[in-house]
């Protein structure tokens, strides 16, 4: 079966000689195409280094990664062109443009990559996200969580093969967080759309189909159908979990 995303052996290291850090070291991970992923583990464990490596904004030391059947390109021209058509992202620093609507925000990385802007597409996706009445407000109009969706809008308007996010709801109240995990678990319900995303927090996991944890570089379990308590419980025992042997292969809830 072809995977939305297939990692293996991904290794990275920040700098060289004895100051060196191994951020990654052999990852491997294959997730089903319409399947919702929460990446979970201590701080420094390497999340954001896999999201940056997997997304094409850094490049590993080793290992392969296919999105949707095709190999992340190694050369920089090409990968920028695949990141834009095949992945969508949505990172803490990657903040909506002030002086663009929201609908020409969410539009921009399909004018960005040349293509035709269907008339509506920036109004459905907005509604996908409850946002359909604010086309045309400002990101300065906008509360957090209204942002917040707004990009995530934007990150699925290519229909990317995997939407990587990185602590969607790290800067929300419980209400406005709620939402968004629900628009993401939505994504994947209605639209088969995959999604990895990075969380600290148990709750925002729970939305998932399968928590991976990673641990000082490596994979250190994955959880099906997760609790708040059963992961909380998990993180608490990281340190002590016995790397796991095979890669994680998830599937999709249910399947
Ligand atoms: N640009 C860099 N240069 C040197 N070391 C780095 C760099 N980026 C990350 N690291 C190191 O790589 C390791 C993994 O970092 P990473 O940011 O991926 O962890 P993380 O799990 O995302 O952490 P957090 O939850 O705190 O964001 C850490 O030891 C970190 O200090």
């Amino acid at each position: 079966m072809e995977h939305a995303l297939d990692v293996s052996g991904l290794s990275m290291t920040y700098g060289s000689g004895p100051g060196a850090v191994e951020a990654l070291s052999e990852v491997g991970l294959r997730l089903a195409r319409g399947s919702f992923t929460a990446l979970m583990g201590p701080s420094g464990s390497g999340k954001s280094t896999f999201l940056n490596c997997v997304a094409g904004l850094e490049r590993p030391r080793a290992g392969t990664i296919t999105i949707g059947g095709r190999p992340l390109p190694t050369d920089e021209a090409e990968a920028t062109v695949f990141r834009r058509e095949r992945i969508g992202i949505v990172f803490q620093g990657l903040n909506l443009l002030p002086y663009l609507t929201a609908g020409q925000n969410v539009e921009l990385p399909l004018r960005l990559a040349g293509g035709r802007v269907p008339r509506d597409l920036a109004r459905d996706l907005l509604e996908e996200v409850g946002l359909g009445d604010r086309l045309h407000s400002l990101p300065s109009e906008l509360s957090g969580g209204q942002r917040q969706r707004v990009a995530i809008a934007r990150g699925l308007v290519t229909r990317p093969d995997v939407l990587f996010a990185d602590e969607p709801t790290g800067a929300l109240d419980s209400r406005s967080a709620r939402n968004v995990l629900g628009i993401l678990r939505g994504s994947a319900d209605r639209l088969g759309q995959t999604i990895v995303m990075v969380t600290h927090d148990p709750v925002a996991a729970a939305y998932a189909d399968q928590v991976v944890f990673l641990a000082d570089g490596r994979i250190a379990g994955q959880m099906s159908n997760p609790t708040p308590e059963a992961v909380a419980a998990q993180m608490t025992h990281l340190d002590q979990l016995v790397p796991a042997s095979a890669v994680p292969t998830t599937t999709k809830a249910g399947a």
